[in-house]
């Protein structure tokens, strides 16, 4: 593999606790009933580093990008977000590269967790 072919992916994570129901089949799930995860958000910026900066994006914005995200996200019902109507993990995911794909365009993964419970999506913008 030659050095033009190796990809410098980086990785900025925020944390978030959200209410929410998954109301498509309410007979046979327990999640149509309002309950709450602690979830986790990665974004994935795929670039070359800039010779002089020696970053492919500066953390700092990317920590800027993920604040407004928080802000929408934390503490809410995620039903009530606009563009968030079923909010399954991989209904966040798209939702959140949506928001962040044209101010980062090597944005190259959206992933979701919520770790306490093993479960994820990863989506690949
Ligand atoms: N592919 C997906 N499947 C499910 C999603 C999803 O986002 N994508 N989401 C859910 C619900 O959010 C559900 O609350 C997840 O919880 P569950 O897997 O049931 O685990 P819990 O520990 O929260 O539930 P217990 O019943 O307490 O074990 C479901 N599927
Ligand atoms: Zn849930």
């Amino acid at each position: 593999m030659s050095e033009e072919d190796k990809a410098m992916r980086i990785v900025k994570s925020m944390n978030f606790d959200a209410a929410h129901f998954l109301d498509h089949d309410p007979e046979a799930r327990p999640y149509a009933r309002l309950h709450g995860h602690s979830f986790t958000m990665e974004v994935v910026i795929e670039g070359e580093p800039d010779p002089e900066a020696g970053w492919v994006v500066d953390f700092g914005d990317v920590g800027e990008a993920l604040q407004e995200l928080h802000e929408a996200l934390d503490h809410r019902l995620l039903n009530e977000v606009e563009g968030l109507e079923r909010p399954t993990l991989e209904n966040i995911c798209r939702w959140a590269a949506e928001k962040l794909k044209t101010r980062f365009p090597g944005l190259a993964e959206v992933r979701v967790s919520r770790p306490s419970i093993g479960e994820s999506c990863v989506f690949t913008v």
